[in-house]
């Protein structure tokens, strides 16, 4: 990546990310992301995904190495203009109080409370309709289904980052954005940050565990083989072989060619049929 985009990019340069101090390295990374773009960050259970993507958020700092956005590593960026720019749904989300759904909507609005937009109420309508979840606005968030809950945290870091602002790259970091979704709303969902990636510039970046999901959505995965071993950034179609999930899942993939032209994988455990399982 060089000229304009280099300079836009969410740059992982000689990252090395361990779950603690003293704990093992979990992977090294040497990667730039590239806004407008969809990444989906892969691998398997424990390989470092979660610890990676609290780093590039700034939430957590790296063992080695930084996180850039452009040339400006991330800590030297004022919080509030960082909010502005990046927003993150973690994993698990618990709301400590009984907040409305639309509240919880409203506080991706925070970072904007100097300079609000002229659209405020707006903008968290359009977040919430975006996510199917108007009706639930004012519902008490600990009383929504898990995949009810998720989609009102969606909605909350997509009103975050709603509109440009001239700051620079804007960047979506979501942690399992599907993994409490039904089948359409994970379609809808992804298709969605596909669609805001492309036309709103947004760098949109996912842990996902579904690799159909990746294959069929992200731009490019980045994958994490855990062990301390090297994060590796390509073309979704490029990383995500047989041979690929075959190495680092130790399960066997047939290609299927969807209708609508997309590459898909029926999945199978690798080893012989009656062996123990063995987790
Ligand atoms: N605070 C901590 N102290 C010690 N070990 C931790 C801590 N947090 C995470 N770990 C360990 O670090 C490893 C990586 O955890 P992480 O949550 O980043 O993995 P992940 O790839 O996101 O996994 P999953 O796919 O299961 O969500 C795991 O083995 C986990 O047990």
């Amino acid at each position: 990546m060089s000229g304009p985009a280099a300079s836009q990019a969410l740059v992982c340069a000689g990252l090395q990310v361990r779950a603690s101090a003293h704990g093992p390295l979990l992977t090294t990374v040497q990667a730039a992301l590239a806004p407008g773009r969809l990444t989906a960050i892969v691998g398997p259970n424990g390989a470092g995904k979660s610890t990676l993507m609290a780093v590039m958020a700034g939430l957590r700092p790296p063992a080695a190495g930084r996180v850039c956005l452009g040339a400006e590593p991330l800590h030297r960026l004022p919080a509030a203009q960082l909010a502005r720019r990046m927003a993150f749904m973690a994993q698990e989300t618990q709301v400590a109080f009984a907040f409305s759904a639309q509240e919880v909507v409203e506080m991706g609005r925070y970072p904007h409370r100097q300079q609000p937009s002229h659209q405020e109420a707006q903008i968290v309508q359009s977040a919430m309709d975006s996510m199917g979840v108007a009706h639930l606005a004012r519902r008490e968030v600990t009383t929504l289904s898990g995949g009810e809950r998720a989609r009102v945290q969606l909605a909350r870091v997509l009103a975050q980052l709603w509109q440009p602002h001239g700051l620079g790259s804007q960047w979506l970091l979501l942690d399992e954005p599907t993994a409490a979704l039904d089948l359409q709303h994970q379609h809808q969902v992804m298709a969605l940050l596909r669609i805001r990636a492309q036309t709103q510039g947004l760098g949109v970046v996912a842990v996902l565990h579904d690799l159909n999901l990746a294959l069929r959505y992200a731009h490019e995965v980045l994958l994490v083989p855990g062990q301390g071993r090297a994060a590796k950034l390509g073309a979704v179609a490029d990383i995500l072989t047989p041979d690929c999930m075959a190495r680092v899942w130790g399960i066997h993939s047939e290609a299927v060619r969807m209708q609508d032209g997309a590459l898909q994988y029926l999945f199978a455990p690798a080893s012989r049929p009656g062996a123990e399982v063995c987790l």
